[in-house]
């Protein structure tokens, strides 16, 4: 069910939010001559589903790592929460409840799914120095982390996996590691960088729907994506970047009419299907495309209909 009014007035960028969890002010990062991301104002909704999009070297990565913790801006300020986050190292970003998902390397590849669970644990006390020597103090958290671990591999199906090394998963299991590991640590923000890459066919609609579950869980996400479908068919609002700024927000199904959406595309992104990124070229929209579309169209309706209900 798609989540609607999270704009105060029309959507363009750097529009303000009813509720926002994220807000960006002047943020700007560059590499040598380059700037790669110079964003002006940017306020990320609350318990919703919320897609950043654009073409290659847009900036996304970099926005995202800024965001987390994980590089520091040449400029500017964001807080999360209210809290200001300029200065703040990734781990305690993480212990304030905004995790993001990472790639499976090579090291943790090697390590079980269930080892690999334990690491997304928040406090590990036995890693303290002092603590270390009470085995007493860190065992019943041990304990409960390997609990908390096996619930969430049961509820993304990977609990007969659990002893296998991750390097065994399939593209789309690893996806559903990554998620479940950042769970762990029981965030209200989670970030996941490029959902579906790798992911085949089969495991799609179990992801879709545990990123949906994410926000019925009360979450707040926030998403990097190449895949426009899966933009459209969960995104509550979408937030497109093209050479480091963001050029266009709003509504999947209004930001993908939008003209600066279209250029950002022509302009350096064609191996996309443009028909199923703008929904404007006639005869481009494949069958599927269309009932996409319809589907988000007929969804959207509903929850407008509901919030309508509710404000009377
Ligand atoms: N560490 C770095 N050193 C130098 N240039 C960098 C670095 N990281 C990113 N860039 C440059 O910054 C720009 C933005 O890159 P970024 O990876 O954020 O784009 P993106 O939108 O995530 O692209 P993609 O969709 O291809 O992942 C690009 O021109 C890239 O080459």
């Amino acid at each position: 069910m798609k989540t609607v009014g999270l704009a105060v007035g029309e959507p363009a960028p750097g529009v303000k939010k009813n509720d926002p969890i994220l807000v960006v002010d002047h943020v700007t990062r560059r590499f040598g001559g380059l700037v790669a991301v110079d964003v002006e104002h940017l306020e990320i909704p609350r318990n919703a589903i919320t897609a950043l999009i654009g073409p290659n070297g847009a900036g996304k990565t970099t926005l995202f790592n800024l965001l987390c913790g994980f590089d520091k801006p040449n400029t500017g300020t964001w807080s999360y929460d209210g809290k200001s986050l300029a200065g703040i190292p990734a781990f305690k970003v993480a212990r304030m409840g905004q995790v993001r998902t990472f790639q499976l390397t090579k090291a943790l590849s090697l390590l079980t799914v269930l080892e690999n669970m334990k690491l997304g644990a928040p406090k590990q006390r036995g890693e303290r120095f002092w603590s270390s020597f009470f085995p007493a103090l860190w065992r019943p958290q041990e304990k409960a982390n390997e609990a908390k671990a096996r619930e969430l591999l049961t509820r993304f199906k990977l609990d007969a996996k659990e002893k296998d090394f991750a390097a065994s998963l399939s593209g789309g299991q690893r996806k559903l590691l990554e998620m479940a590991r950042a769970l762990m640590s029981d965030p209200n923000l989670v970030m996941l960088d490029e959902p579906m890459a790798g992911v085949n066919p089969a495991l799609t609609q179990s992801l879709l729907d545990h990123i949906l579950g994410l926000k019925e869980d009360g979450m707040t996400v926030l998403f990097v994506e190449h895949d426009m479908h899966m933009v459209r068919h969960i995104a509550d609002w979408v937030v497109v970047m093209a050479e480091g700024k963001v050029v266009a927000e709003g509504p999947p199904d209004t930001v993908m009419q939008d003209q600066a959406v279209i250029d950002a595309y022509l302009g350096s992104h064609q191996d996309v299907d443009l028909g199923v990124v703008t929904g404007r070229i006639a005869g481009e929209l494949d069958a599927e495309a269309r009932e996409l579309l319809e589907e988000i169209r007929e969804d959207e309706a509903q929850a407008l209909a509901e919030a309508e209900e509710e404000n009377k």
